[in-house]
């Protein structure tokens, strides 16, 4: 089987124009066939408040009113996307820039109702995936780069979260490739203790459980880790999460942390 590598990229690094350099110039030298998604959550929840528009998350997740969802479309479809998409250029790595309705290669259905309404959220599943097109991007030797939003097929574009759409696309694209998936951050990987910044090396489910439930892991990382899980589950080959200053690394099995679920 071929291998495919899917990277994801958080939003702090985004945020920060040199950090997003150095993972940039570090993702172009991975061989292909890869995917990049990339989030930008930071970036939004900023230019939202210099629109009066205040975040609101609930565990990692934004809840997207209307003017949220213009400001993440604005922000996630154009602002962050084309740029990475022109700075790979810059770079000579062929990237196209895609939401989820383009080319159709990730629709969603709206999250319905339950305690809390979180609004133009879209949840996916593998089979919402355009594996047929993606594959044929790929084998044309283009670089995806997707944004977090996906669409419902009747207009309207929704807000997904990156590290899910990195996740349901290594699912959907391990009946094709044998799948690699990085999460890059700004810590070193998974830690065990936050202040002495202890990097946990191989993170199995019952300890990610018991983590959990101390608060040791907690806010975003909590939907990371899920996400994770599932791509194991789901068929995914490998995954790691780790510095973005550490991409090579990572993917040559050194560094960072290995989720395993055996
Ligand atoms: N045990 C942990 N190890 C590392 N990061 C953690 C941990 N618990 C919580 N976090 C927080 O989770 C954040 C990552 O989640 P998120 O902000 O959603 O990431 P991203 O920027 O990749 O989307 C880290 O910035 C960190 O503050
Ligand atoms: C529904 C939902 O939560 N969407 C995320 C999408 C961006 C994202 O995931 O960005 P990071 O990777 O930088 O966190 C949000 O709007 O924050």
């Amino acid at each position: 089987m071929k291998e495919l590598t899917i990277v994801k990229v958080g939003g702090k690094v985004i945020d920060d124009h040199e950090a997003l350099a150095s993972f940039l110039d570090a993702f172009t030298d991975v061989p292909s066939p890869k995917i990049l998604v990339h989030g930008g959550g930071k970036v939004a929840s900023d230019f939202g408040e210099r629109l009066g528009i205040t975040p609101k998350l609930i565990d990692g997740r934004r809840i997207t009113d209307a003017p949220t969802l213009e400001l993440v479309i604005m922000v996630y479809g154009g602002l962050v996307n084309k740029n990475i998409v022109a700075q790979l250029q810059a770079r000579s790595e062929n990237a196209i820039g895609l939401t989820g309705a383009d080319a159709n290669v990730m629709s969603a259905v709206k999250r319905p109702v339950s305690q809390v309404d979180y609004g133009f959220v879209g949840d996916v599943t593998k089979e919402d995936v355009g594996v047929s097109t993606l594959s044929k991007l790929i084998e044309a030797e283009l670089t995806p780069v997707f944004c977090p939003l996906t669409h419902d097929k009747q207009g309207n574009l929704l807000n997904t979260n990156a590290d899910t759409i990195a996740s349901i696309l290594g699912v959907a694209m391990a009946e094709n490739y044998r799948v690699n998936l990085i999460y890059c951050f700004e810590q070193n990987g998974v830690l065990e203790d936050f202040g002495k910044k202890i990097v946990i090396k191989v993170l199995y489910r019952d300890r990610y459980d018991k983590l959990k439930s101390e608060g040791t892991i907690h806010a975003g990382m909590i939907p990371k880790l899920d996400n994770a899980f599932n791509a194991l589950e789901g068929g995914v080959h490998q995954v790691k999460i780790g510095s973005f200053q550490s991409l090579k690394a990572l993917l040559l099995g050194e560094l960072g942390t290995k989720i395993t679920i055996n």
